[in-house]
């Protein structure tokens, strides 16, 4: 039989039910599927290979998924740290976009974000934002995988400057890209519970329940954001969105970072998502998600990073290092979220908590050949006892060497295949100098 990529020498780190590890083993690719994930000696798989990589020295594992982020939001990185969520938002974040955010801007930052992205080992991305047709272009000349929805909120938002008309463009986007590419899933984002009513909250969720599409909303992110629930409507977040009826096993809920027992039971008894974003949340000074909790109570937990503004970068192995290392802390137990866990969260729970679980997330036969290779001959990799340790405490996105998606390479040898990143450099700096002189 002969395969069209080969991967071989490598240590495979599956990430399958047994979270096997096989050195020296290999991996078989036919079109976009695996068909072999094997142990052997270098140099015993099948010849005929059209593509045979080489992964001797590296550690070979599916490729990570990162479940929330804003991908156009490269083009703020940096502009406004060291504050608080809601000044941060308020006084800086929505005025920025409301001046600078068009399809041209969106396109460059986004394949800006999807180059952060694969060349640090992400094969997959989740989240929203506006112009998402713009984004949802951009990511597909990148090679990514990606669902992607268009955001909801009530206020006017760059290319929705009517938001009595929010849910209908978010209808139009839904149907251009359902079924449309294989690698791109459409869904739709309810900003929050804050900024949507209601009626716009449920509206959107029945509209992504009609085509079956992913709901995603940021939800109980600060403690402003639940004390405000519970002085208005007399509960949190969560319960609001659950006496809504809006939670589901097609639900995915941002940070959930100011969650109590009654509302982890309510996410766990629906069968809510969560997307834990670490980072964001310490930077912003928001607190710490009750992680360990949820996953007790059975909650599909995935990571994300958010957007590169409150991040801020996009390298999902150190957002497995601060959780594994952030949830120790809170705990006072390092055994809270082991190497293993930490690394099950950014691709395996991730594929699940996007409904994707079936086609990606490990290394197994069927699945889609999402697969990255690590180089760990290197002093900080040296020596390897156990791969899933370094996997999460010691590797960094510049340790990935190749990236293959759907079975198509896009970066080899630490080099995008499929973006000019010098030009799109180029062009984000040329936004960022209007942003500046804008201000
Ligand atoms: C419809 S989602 C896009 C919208 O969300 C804003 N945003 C980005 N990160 C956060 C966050 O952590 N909390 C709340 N809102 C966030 C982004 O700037 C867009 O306006
Ligand atoms: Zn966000």
């Amino acid at each position: 039989m002969g395969f069209d990529v080969v991967i071989h020498n490598g240590t495979l780190v599956t990430v399958d039910r047994h979270m096997r590890v096989i050195e020296n083993g290999w991996i078989g690719i036919e079109a976009d599927v695996i068909r072999a994930v094997e142990s052997g000696r270098p140099g015993t798989p099948p010849p005929g290979a059209g593509l045979t990589i080489d992964a001797a020295g590296g550690i070979v594992m599916p490729g990570l998924v990162n479940t929330h982020t804003h991908l156009p939001m490269s083009l703020f990185r940096g502009l406004a740290d060291d504050l608080p969520l809601e000044e941060w938002l308020d006084d800086h974040i929505f005025p920025a976009e409301a001046r600078f955010i068009r399809p041209d801007t969106v396109h460059w930052g986004t394949l800006l974000s999807c180059a952060e992205l694969l060349l640090s080992g992400t094969t997959c991305c989740c989240g929203g934002y506006f112009h998402e047709d713009a984004v949802a272009r951009a990511v597909a000349e990148t090679g990514m995988r990606a669902v992607l929805a268009q955001g909801v909120i009530d206020f006017p938002a760059p290319g929705v400057p009517d938001p009595a008309q929010n849910i209908v463009h978010a209808r139009v986007y839904a149907h251009k890209w359902k079924g449309g590419n294989p690698l791109i899933t459409p869904s739709i984002f309810c900003h929050s519970p804050y900024t949507c009513s209601d009626d716009t909250l449920k509206a959107a969720k029945a509209e992504a329940e009609a085509s079956g599409l992913l709901y995603q909303v940021h939800v109980a992110e600060t403690r402003f954001e639940r004390d405000q629930s519970l002085k208005e409507r007399g509960m949190t977040p969560v319960a609001r969105l659950d006496r809504l009826g809006l939670i589901d096993r097609r639900t995915l809920m941002a940070h959930c970072v100011w969650v109590d027992d009654a509302d982890i039971d309510i996410i766990a008894r629906r069968n809510g998502a969560v997307s834990h974003c670490p980072e964001s949340n310490m930077k912003l000074a928001s607190g710490s998600a009750p992680v360990a909790g949820m996953l007790k109570a059975g909650i599909r937990v995935s990571l994300g990073t958010d957007g590169c503004a409150s991040n801020n970068n996009l390298d999902l192995f150190g957002e497995m290092d601060t959780a594994a290392k952030l949830h120790k802390l809170t705990t006072g137990n390092p055994t809270t979220l082991g190497a293993g866990s930490a690394l099950s969260m950014a691709t395996i729970d991730g594929a699940r908590a996007i409904g994707l679980a079936d086609r990606i997330g490990s290394l197994e036969i069927g699945k889609q050949a999402d697969v990255i290779i690590l180089e760990a001959r290197a002093p900080h990799l040296t020596p390897l006892y156990h791969p899933e340790s370094h996997i999460v405490y010691a590797a960094c996105g510049a340790d990935v060497r190749h990236v293959l998606v759907a079975g198509r390479q896009v970066v080899k040898n630490r080099r995008m295949l499929t973006l000019n990143v010098p030009e799109i450099m180029d062009r984000v700096n040329a936004i960022a100098r209007e942003i500046r002189s804008n201000q």
